[in-house]
């Protein structure tokens, strides 16, 4: 996601130098080789000194530390934001972590992204068409809502504003939920004796199904912990869902059974992915 950032951000003219920090040297070795950064920096802290825009692309679960480990060099002019999925424990870390720099902090979620992580899957056309989410705080300075309003929109994105816990509620739905269910179905068919012999022959639909049970153990892990108690009430209204259409199937229920079915076809053919209606010209 970072890596992204920083290449649509050179794509749209909007940043004279970037520079990159990742615990981890080979990322920035290998964001350097790409052109995603201009320099890497020996420490969170330096990576920060004298930037006007910084942007953590880290697990959920590493954002305080990672706030903590920066505080000291954000003045009240940079536009500091997350991109990460889960918006209540980010905010509740950068308002442990930051004190009186929280005015800074812009909180966002691209609703855009892939199931290979890594900066070697960066894209600068990533957030293009897409939507994000900002869920400022009340002291989040309106400027600098303004300004990240300005950035994501430059790069093509659609920005909602909404308050945390309602973002956290929508995503345990239509994010966490499919993600957990993947997951869960994929190891399923895999544990069984015969699953290496079904996995042979699945077809399209298992694959589409399935594609996001690829996604990074670490990120999600900490997602689906993250947000707990949302998830957990999406489970529940799924067993719902599904115990109807086992019970149903268990009792012959034809015309019970396709009214179901009916209700989804019908509803997903419908639906069409949100996205902005004139997405801003390539360079
Ligand atoms: N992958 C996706 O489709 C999307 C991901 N997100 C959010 O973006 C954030 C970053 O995810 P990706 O870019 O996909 O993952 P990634 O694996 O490509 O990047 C994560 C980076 O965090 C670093 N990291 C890992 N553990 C850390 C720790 N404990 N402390 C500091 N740094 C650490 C890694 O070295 C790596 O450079 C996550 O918060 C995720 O929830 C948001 C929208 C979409
Ligand atoms: O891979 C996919 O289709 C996704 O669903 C991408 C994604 C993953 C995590 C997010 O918080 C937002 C978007």
């Amino acid at each position: 996601m970072g890596g992204s950032f920083a290449l649509a951000m050179k794509k749209a003219g909007l940043v004279r130098r970037v520079v990159g920090y990742s615990k981890s040297p080979s990322t920035t070795e290998t964001a350097r080789r790409m052109g995603v950064i201009d320099l890497a920096a020996e420490s969170a802290l330096l990576a920060v000194s004298g930037s006007d825009i910084v942007l953590l692309a880290v697990p959920v679960a590493a954002t305080e530390s990672t706030l903590k480990a920066i505080r000291h060099l954000i003045h009240s002019d940079v536009l500091l934001m997350d991109v990460g999925s889960t918006k209540g424990d980010v905010v509740d870390a950068a308002r442990r972590a930051l004190g009186k720099q929280l005015p800074t902090f812009v909180p966002a979620h691209p609703i855009a992204g892939k199931e290979s992580a890594g900066v070697q899957h960066a894209d600068a056309n990533l957030y293009q068409g897409r939507q994000v989410i900002l869920t400022p705080l009340e002291q989040t300075r309106p400027e600098l809502v303004q300004r990240a309003t300005d950035v994501w929109s430059a790069l093509g994105c659609q920005v909602l504003k909404m308050a945390p816990h309602n973002h956290d509620a929508a995503f345990a739905a239509v994010s966490h939920l499919p993600h957990l269910l993947a997951y869960a179905y994929f190891n399923a068919v895999a544990r069984q004796p015969s699953g290496r012999d079904f996995l042979s022959l699945a077809g399209s639909g298992f694959r589409d199904f399935t594609r996001i049970a690829a996604s990074d153990p670490t990120i999600w892990r900490d997602i689906l912990i993250a947000n707990k108690q949302e998830l957990l009430t999406q489970t529940q209204k799924f067993r719902e869902s599904l115990d109807a259409m086992e019970q149903a199937i268990q009792k012959g229920d034809t015309s019970g059974l396709e009214a179901m079915i009916r209700q989804a076809s019908e509803g997903r053919g419908q639906w069409q992915l949100s996205s902005p209606p004139t997405p801003p010209k390539s360079k």
